[in-house]
């Protein structure tokens, strides 16, 4: 092939940017905000979270573009065939779409998700990796470098970081963490954000995947997929028919979080509450809640709650009894 049949063959594949952060950092709300601006363009937006219930595309916006959900696995290991397979069926229909963004789960190795770039021809074909931007939560990296290696692997393979909630630490504990970041990642754009507000531009269409670099970092990369999970973290999805008494669930949760926020790294959930036309969203990071008015329930709408907790040592922690008291 010529050097100018290659050029215009790498120009028509789709470009793929990958979110990636520690559970909580702020993924979807980069995702979202992403969507909401006024870009132009058509995005595909693809979901993979840890947790049997799908809640994040619902807390996706309602924007345009379509949203694809996996939900039975790790995108790292289990999903990565459907990876393949969605990626497959998208660029059937290229001409709807200018690029495909990836949100992975916050105990996602990025490694494996780039491999697939590489690796898998069908994909090489037709998709390439634009970039892998990681959101971090300032508030947590500390610790979570501490006790997780996923943390660590999102920072480094990192294209793009945002050093996300920057109103959270002082300006001193940001310069700190900057440099503990570079410290793992030398190379990567660093921005300091609130809510992930950052330019369009600096996040997409970066063409910042540099292959050279991550097999300097991993030089098994395009081998052998040999990563492993921090088993200890497990998901809890609790789901209910009821509606729920609000004041009761506030109660619950707040003490709950209070006690055992340490443990439980995530949780979110998306409430059928008596008495309100509206979906209750609820989410914690650790003991950090935050809730919100939701979509409003169709007339018809079968309406349910939805409530997942991700950490260590839930099973010790009599969740389903403490949701299901919550029933008005
Ligand atoms: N104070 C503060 N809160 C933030 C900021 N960015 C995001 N949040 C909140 O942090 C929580 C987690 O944000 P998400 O965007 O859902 O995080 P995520 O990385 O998608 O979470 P998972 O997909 O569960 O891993 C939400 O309650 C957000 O509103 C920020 O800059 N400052």
């Amino acid at each position: 092939m010529s050097a100018s049949a290659t050029s215009s063959a790498t120009q028509d594949r789709i470009p793929v940017t990958v979110l990636t952060g520690y559970l909580g950092a702020g993924k979807t709300t980069l995702l979202n905000r992403l969507l909401t601006e006024q870009h132009g363009k058509r995005y595909a937006v693809i979901v993979n979270e840890f947790g049997q219930i799908g809640i994040d595309n619902e807390l996706v916006v309602d924007a345009e573009e379509e949203v694809f959900e996996m939900n039975n696995g790790c995108i790292c290991c289990t999903v990565r065939g459907d990876l393949i397979r969605i990626i497959g069926n998208l660029v059937k229909r290229k001409e709807r779409f200018d690029a495909i963004l990836i949100e992975t789960t916050g105990l996602a190795d990025p490694a494996p998700v780039a491999q697939t770039f590489f690796v898998d021809a069908d994909v090489k074909a037709v998709a390439k990796l634009d970039s892998i931007v990681t959101v971090v939560d300032a508030r947590n990296v500390l610790a979570r470098l501490d006790d997780s290696h996923e943390a660590a692997e999102q920072i480094a393979f990192a294209d793009v970081i945002l050093l996300n909630k920057a109103d959270l630490v002082t300006a001193d504990d940001l310069a700190a963490l900057e440099s503990r970041l570079r410290g793992i990642n030398p190379t990567a754009v660093v921005h300091r954000t609130e809510r992930c507000v950052i330019p369009l531009e600096e996040v997409l269409g970066r063409r910042a995947f540099d292959l050279d670099r991550i097999l300097a970092i991993e030089p098994n990369f395009l081998g052998e997929d040999d990563h492993e999970h921090d088993d200890a973290v497990t998901s809890i999805a609790l789901h209910e028919t009821q509606p729920i008494d609000v004041n009761k669930f506030n109660k619950w949760i707040g003490r709950l979080l209070q006690e055992k926020g340490q443990s439980i790294l995530r949780s979110k959930g998306i409430l059928d509450v008596r008495g309100s036309p509206n979906r209750f969203v609820f989410q914690a990071v650790h003991m950090l809640i935050e809730r919100d008015d939701g979509k409003a329930w169709g007339l018809d709408e079968k309406r349910n709650s939805k409530l997942v907790f991700i950490g260590r040592d839930l099973e010790t922690m009599d969740l389903k009894a403490g949701f299901a008291a919550c029933i008005a």
